[in-house]
């Protein structure tokens, strides 16, 4: 192999590399050189491709992120193409009579451009196995796409399609398929979520019987605590006004169904208390209907406090989470305002607010991409770009204020019409109606009917076989997969829920959802440290304990937020008993565990990432004793439990993390993660549960982290004061300057933890990040911002030149700033 100005030589295949260039042309050295297969041009400036058809022996030809606005007519002569790359462009339209040329072609990369069409000869490409059309503006999916017999993946994530065609899925080479984020009806996306399985599934069962038509929206309240949140949707729910008692707040998430005219709407309840809050994630899914509480009566003009606390938090973690979402803002308490000039006020502020801090979010956004534009390489940056323009396009819309009183008849009736109205309205719920095989609601019905007729326990915990068999004896006969498609469909509507991704349950079906809820919130719950007091002694002996130690779990929790494992299980028995479910020991032991092993709770709250096994720190303890052979070794005490859980949301410092890390040094290796439009409420926690599963030993705060690795330590730090929040990363500079293995291993170690951190940030898609080096001179507030990273090369080659200078002219060694450590 031989290489030389960018031109590479393998076999048959000689290969020009232009890319990275800033080119705005395609050079004439290139254009001339007719002989090459492979033209390398990602990351540049081309605006069009002139003079390209003369390289008519290129068999594989790379435009991915250039500024194309229309396709290059010109390939269509390009006869021999069999993979072409133009993702990460600004191409609208593909004419007709291009694809009809270009019969040899196996790869075609469209993803991220602005298509909302796509050419009906693209069916001429007889050879075609790679299709990626995702994020583009698709409406349709054209049925020449179920003309590609050797068609193997096909991505149309992110677009606005409504169907998909049946034929598509008839093609048994299609092995890799994905359409999530569409808003699709046939097959709806939850149908669609469970892979190609089930939709073929879905359309054999479509075929051969008859389909029902279902509007079914899921509404989530939220809001802050005592807003009036339960209030609205138990009156909502019976359609007149429900007092809810200021003592029976809502604990967790509560669920409930209603049908109004032709929809069902399917109402969730979260509890505005902070301690819930990291539950929520696991619960916020796409395409509902927000209803964002806001009690007018304690909101206060001008105090942006109140406004974060009762309505910024709120939207900007619906826009984190679920961006493409619809929130209708109703104020309460109205008839507590002191008189109708307040309402007006308050509510006008509000509005104001809201939309300063929408256009606030969208102007970061875009002086993040003018940043990029002027300041760097764009072509340096252009995943970034994209992502940024990803992040812009979701359009998250909050509807007008609505301000009631929430115990007045009428305004609960002038609610639901407004609610129904919006939920009718196609251009905020285009794709409302999902078209099912019939055996969906059939199956769906059955289950309702078994928990009525008490033939599955009242806790609605029942094993799969169990539920097929007791479905089979009302049904004409299912078999397990289409159970298993249904069950994974109504858990993605929330109807039950069926967490087939843990092995240890993949055979345990919530049928009652609510259940699975008060089993959380037995744990996850405001008032835990008094709940573990009032843990009655005859309770106590059922697990061999004592008072004294019951004020040991309360001491643990309330210093380190550590939960004993026997007392989490005596939480569970006595929720379990409060419940009046009937004392099965064999049932308590599933839920709560024993003390060899842990229940089923447990397991849900280490998969949602709430909680971490203590005994994972403890092998590794660095005060551990020296060991030698002639004396005994004596373990040294640990603060913490061995088997305990480590809950670090309920955290209240951060002092034992600080007195082991001590002064931050301005030679410490420091990388800033910025998240807008801020850090979504528990990443930070899941990020360390993440980190210190990873690392042991560990020691956590509620805003600190610190982990130990090869001697080395590291500290994670959330900054939420300031308006610009981050998630910190810190290290000791390595003292031995000559030494690159230090740095590298330094630099491994941080690199470990920005891998978790960016699968974290995957579920929130309305997140934007920036990563950056601040300069280590001392003073200096410049910045290194970090450039993207080619999916083929290592982080290590991220920046090449071995010294880098900021802004205001301070040159440093990049080791100090990016990963680098020369390879040893
Ligand atoms: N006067 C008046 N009282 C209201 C109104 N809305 C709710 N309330 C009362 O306010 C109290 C709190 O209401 P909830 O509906 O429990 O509030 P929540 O938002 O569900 O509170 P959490 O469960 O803590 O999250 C209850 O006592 C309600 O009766 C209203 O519009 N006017």
């Amino acid at each position: 192999m031989a290489r030389q100005n960018g031109n590479l030589n393998t076999g048959n295949n000689k290969k020009l590399d232009y890319s990275k260039k800033k080119l705005k042309t395609i050079p004439s050295e290139v254009l001339e050189d007719t002989d090459i297969s492979i033209l390398d041009l990602d990351r540049n400036r081309l605006k069009d491709t002139l003079g390209i058809s003369t390289l008519t022996n290129l068999r594989e030809l790379i435009l991915s992120r250039n500024e194309l606005l229309d396709f290059p007519l010109e390939i269509k002569q390009l006869f021999h193409l069999e993979k072409l790359y133009l993702n990460q462009n600004k191409i609208q339209n593909i004419p007709e009579g291009i694809f009809s040329q270009l019969q040899k072609l196996e790869l075609l990369k469209l993803s991220t451009n602005r298509l909302s069409k796509l050419p009906s000869d693209i069916s001429c490409c007889k050879n075609l196995q790679h299709l990626g059309l995702s994020h583009n503006y698709l409406k349709e999916l054209n049925e020449a796409v179920a003309d590609l017999p050797k068609l193997k993946e096909l991505f149309v994530d992110n677009n606005r399609l409504s169907e998909l065609p049946a034929r598509l899925f008839e093609n048994k080479n299609l092995t890799t398929f994905r359409a999530a984020a569409n808003r699709l009806r046939e097959p709806p996306d939850e149908v669609c979520a469970g892979g190609l399985k089930q939709i073929r599934r879905y359309f054999s069962q479509l075929s051969s019987s008859q389909a029902d038509y279902i509007h079914r929206v899921k509404t989530m309240f939220l809001g802050s605590s005592m807003a009036g949140k339960s209030t609205l949707c138990r009156s909502l729910q019976e359609g007149k006004v429900v007092t809810v008692s200021v003592a029976d707040r809502t604990v967790g998430i509560e669920i409930s169904e209603v049908q109004k005219e032709d929809f069902s709407f399917l109402f969730w309840d979260f509890a505005g208390q902070e301690e819930y809050y990291l539950t929520h994630h696991v619960f916020i899914t796409p395409q509902a209907l927000v209803i964002l509480v806001i009690n007018l009566k304690s909101y206060s003009i001008g105090d942006p406090q109140s406004f974060k606390e009762e309505v910024s938090f709120w939207i900007n973690n619906v826009l984190m989470r679920v961006p493409d979402s619809v929130v209708l803002p109703v104020g309460t308490h109205i008839d507590k305002c002191e008189n109708s000039e307040e309402i007006k006020e308050k509510k006008a502020d509000i509005e104001i607010n809201i939309k300063k801090m929408l256009d606030e979010r969208e102007a970061r956004l875009e002086q993040r991409r003018k940043n990029i534009r002027e300041k760097m390489e764009p072509a340096l940056f252009s995943d970034q770009t994209c992502r940024l323009d990803q992040v812009t396009g979701y359009n998250l819309k909050v509807l007008d204020f609505i301000a009631i009183d929430g115990t007045n008849q009428a305004d609960i009736e002038y609610l639901q019409a407004q609610i129904l109205e919006c939920v009718q309205n196609k251009d905020l719920f285009p794709n409302i109606e999902k078209k099912l095989p019939r055996v969906y609601q059939t199956v769906e019905s059955s289950i309702r009917d078994l928990l009525k007729d008490h033939k599955v326990p009242d806790h609605g915990i029942v094993s799969l076989n169990a539920l097929l068999s007791d479905i089979n004896c009302k049904l004409t006969k299912i078999d397990k997969d289409d159970l298993k498609d249904i069950l994974r469909y109504l858990h993605r509507i929330g109807i039950i829920m069926w967490y087939e991704d843990i092995p240890a349950l993949i055979d345990t079906v919530f049928v009652k959802p609510s259940f699975l809820i008060a089993l959380f919130k037995t744990i996850v719950r405001h008032d835990l440290e008094n709940q573990l007091k009032k843990i009655p002694k005859d309770l106590l002996m059922s697990e061999n304990a004592l008072v004294k130690h019951r004020r040991k779990w309360v001491e643990d929790f309330h210093r380190n937020a550590t939960l004993h494992n026997t007392a989490m299980r005596l939480l569970v028995k006595m929720s379990l008993l409060k419940e009046n479910s009937p004392e099965d020991e064999d049932f308590m032991e599933e839920i709560a565990g024993t003390k060899q092993e842990g229940g089923k709770l447990l397991r849900l709250l280490k998969h949602f990432e709430i909680c971490l096994a203590t005994k994972l720190s403890n092998p590794l303890n660095p005060d551990a004793m020296e060991f030698s052979p002639d004396s005994l070794w004596k373990m040294p005490q640990s603060a913490i439990p061995n088997d305990a859980c480590m809950f670090p949301s309920y955290l209240k410092n951060n002092d034992l993390v600080s007195q082991k890390w001590g002064e931050d040094k301005v030679d410490d290796i420091n990388i800033h993660i910025y998240l807008l439009p801020e850090i979504p409420q528990g990443l930070f926690h899941r990020l360390i549960i993440k980190v210190c599963s990873l690392y042991a030993p560990h020691w956590v705060g509620r805003e600190k982290c610190l982990v130990i690795s090869n001697a080395k330590c590291l500290l994670l730090k959330e900054n939420h004061e300031e308006d610009d929040q981050f998630i910190e990363i810190r290290c000791r500079r390595p003292q031995k300057l000559v030494s690159s293995i230090e740095f590298q291993t330094t630099w491994d170690m941080i690199l470990a933890i920005m891998c978790k951190m960016a699968k974290l940030e995957e579920q929130w898609p309305g997140l934007c990040r920036t990563v950056c080096s601040p300069c280590t001179v001392n003073g200096c507030s410049a910045d290194f911002d970090w450039p993207d990273k080619n999916e083929s090369e290592s982080f290590y080659d991220m920046v090449k030149q071995d010294m880098v200078t900021c802004d205001n002219g301070h040159t440093q060694r990049t080791e100090f700033l990016f990963p680098k450590g020369r390879k040893v």
